[in-house]
């Protein structure tokens, strides 16, 4: 059925003259103080209070969207989705629905000066770094955002350009493609239609190829946003869900497996307010687009068989991580690049000279204070039960360990992550077998291979030989200048390796390379009498080298 639109009159609850809110600062009169100017001051009493130390700014998305009554779309899909990729979600409602899973049963629009108002009460005051829009159910509300951005600016636009619901309902005004296509895009970082907006925006042409779609991507680009998604929830006669990407250059094809499910509501809202939650995090574009997807095919996968309401289209649990006990996600967080630190690389064959277990020397480089563990070479059975040993210990020390090349091992022993070399299997297939959650590193030594493991959805990357090692041989040496080369060119948090010891651990460092977060270490750990005594002075050279480099910004 198609919604109607109401219309309410323009100040529904406050008279004009007397608008008082209460706020976080106290009671103030909203038009006249809600101001940025006032804010700072504030903040900056409250940092020198805490001598600059002790508070954190936590990623923030607002959401410029409609409610949605059933929870699996709209406001509430937003906020559930940056809540689980750790991001603080406001929201700004533009519309109320009255919606479940059999369809929209009607649309009450939020007063244009009201949507105005709480986008000032947002930017005004809270430090938004992305935001992303939703159901925008007028031409005059596009204006007001519009308005509202250029006068607060933010980081970056995520707009999901939301007209027709999937169960074919209207939720923004036809005229509004203009308000879309004329202000709105050319502001835009990234949007993100599916099939029917995208024919809606290029005035109804057909789309039911991949290279339909390619060419829908480009068309939207000539509009004005930075990049185009073209979703591809919709496709049909399609076994992969595959969604295009344009960056302005070249078309990707991002394919994800479609899960079989009636749980599908709300999957846009939820993309699109993933890919802000990772832009507001810092990822750069593809990544976040890539980290959205995988985290929407997860969460179908994880919600496949639930059954909420009668209707054709149910919702899907957004917070399954705090659920799956399969993941472990729950105890795991997310990669943090500074665990790159002090990179321990344990090698079975400096174990046996030295007469040791690899549990023994993983426990020792965690006293000396290794801050990642990577396991290498074993024979199956003994890699995975040595795997598992270490996992153990890892895990009751909150230092993730990392298996060399073998996903299979990995898998078996529900490690952290893998990493793998130019030979081995590609990340973009680790990727697809591991999952989202998992710590997926890449050695490379060009600014190429940098490039592509960040394309391919790498966390880190290994980055060397940088100094002459006997651990590999025929290892092509890259030196300090190949390392900064890379360094300059990832994307990505890079791992310096080869011949790095505490002799020399300082001038990888003071190469100055924000990305560059630490470095690896194999023999100089090793292949030593004492494990824990070096890595103590290996880290208290990376630490002594890391307050230089804060002393000297
Ligand atoms: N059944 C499915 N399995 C896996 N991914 C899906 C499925 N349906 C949609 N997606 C993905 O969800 C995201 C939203 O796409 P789509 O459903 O086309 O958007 P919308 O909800 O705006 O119609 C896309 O990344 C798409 O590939
Ligand atoms: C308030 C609101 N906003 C957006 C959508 C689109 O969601 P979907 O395309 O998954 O039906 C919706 N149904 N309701
Ligand atoms: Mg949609």
């Amino acid at each position: 059925m198609a919604a109607v639109f109401l219309t309410l009159p323009s100040s529904p609850i406050f008279p004009p003259t007397a608008r008082v809110h209460a706020g976080r600062r106290g009671v103030f009169v909203a038009r006249a103080s809600a101001r940025a100017p006032m804010i700072a001051p504030m903040s900056e009493a409250m940092d020198a209070e805490n001598g600059g130390r002790g508070q954190r700014n936590m990623p923030h998305v607002l959401t410029v969207a409609g409610s949605d009554s059933g929870a699996g779309a709209g406001v509430q899909a937003d906020i559930k989705a940056c809540g689980a990729l750790g991001v603080y979600c406001s929201s700004v409602i533009t519309a109320v629905t009255a919606q479940n899973t059999v369809g929209v049963q009607g649309v009450h629009p939020v007063p244009e000066e009201f949507v105005a108002e709480q986008l000032r009460s947002v930017l005004s005051d809270m430090e938004v770094d992305i935001v992303k829009t939703g159901m925008l159910p007028s031409v005059g509300v596009v204006k007001v955002l519009c308005d509202s951005l250029k006068e607060f600016p933010v980081r970056a636009l995520v707009v999901d350009p939301v007209m027709v619901s999937t169960s074919g309902d209207m939720l923004s005004e036809p005229s509004n493609l203009a308000g879309y296509r004329n202000e709105l895009f050319a502001m835009a970082d990234i949007v993100t239609p599916n099939l029917k907006e995208a024919s809606a925006l290029l005035g109804g042409v057909s789309l039911r190829t991949v290279a339909d779609m390619c060419s829908a991507a480009k068309s939207i680009h000539n509009l004005g946003p930075r990049y185009v998604l073209v979703k591809g929830g919709d496709l049909p006669d399609s076994s992969d869900a595959i969604d295009i990407f344009f960056d302005g250059e070249e078309c990707h094809e991002l394919y994800g497996s479609r899960i079989k499910t009636r749980n599908t509501h709300g999957t846009g809202c939820t993309l699109a307010s993933c890919i802000a939650a990772e832009l507001a995090k810092g990822s750069p574009m593809l990544h976040a687009v890539q980290t959205a997807k995988a985290f929407v095919e997860s969460a179908l996968n994880y919600s496949k068989d639930i059954v909420i309401g009668n209707g054709p289209q149910g919702p899907f649990d957004h917070l399954f991580r705090l659920k799956s006990q399969n993941d472990n996600v729950g105890l795991k967080p997310q990669f943090d690049a500074n665990d790159l630190f002090l990179y321990a690389v344990t090698d079975s064959g400096m174990n046996n000279k030295w007469d040791r277990s690899i549990t023994d020397a993983v426990k020792a480089s965690i006293e000396g204070g290794a801050t990642i563990i990577q396991e290498k070479d074993a024979e199956t059975r003994n890699f995975v039960e040595a795997a598992m040993a270490c996992m153990e210990i890892c895990r009751s020390h909150g230092v993730p360990l990392l298996i060399n090349d073998r996903v299979d091992v990995a898998l078996a022993c529900d490690a952290d992550g893998v990493h793998v070399g130019q030979s081995d299997m590609p990340a973009r297939v680790v990727r697809k077998l591991l999952g989202p959650r998992k710590i997926i590193g890449v050695s490379c030594k060009t600014p190429a291979q940098a490039e592509q493991a960040w394309i391919d959805g790498a966390d880190y990357i290994g980055c060397g030989g940088v100094f002459p090692t006997t651990t590999k041989e025929n290892n092509l040496t890259i030196g300090l200048d190949g390392l900064k080369a890379v360094c300059l060119a990832s994307k990505l948090p890079v791992v310096a390796i080869g011949g790095i010891g505490p002799g020399n651990a300082h001038s990888v460092m003071k190469i100055g390379a924000p990305n560059l977060k630490g470095v690896a270490a194999v023999s100089s750990l090793f292949d030593r009498a004492c494990i824990v005594s070096e890595a103590q002075r290996l880290r208290s050279v990376l630490m002594d080298a890391s307050s230089r480099a804060r002393l000297s910004v």
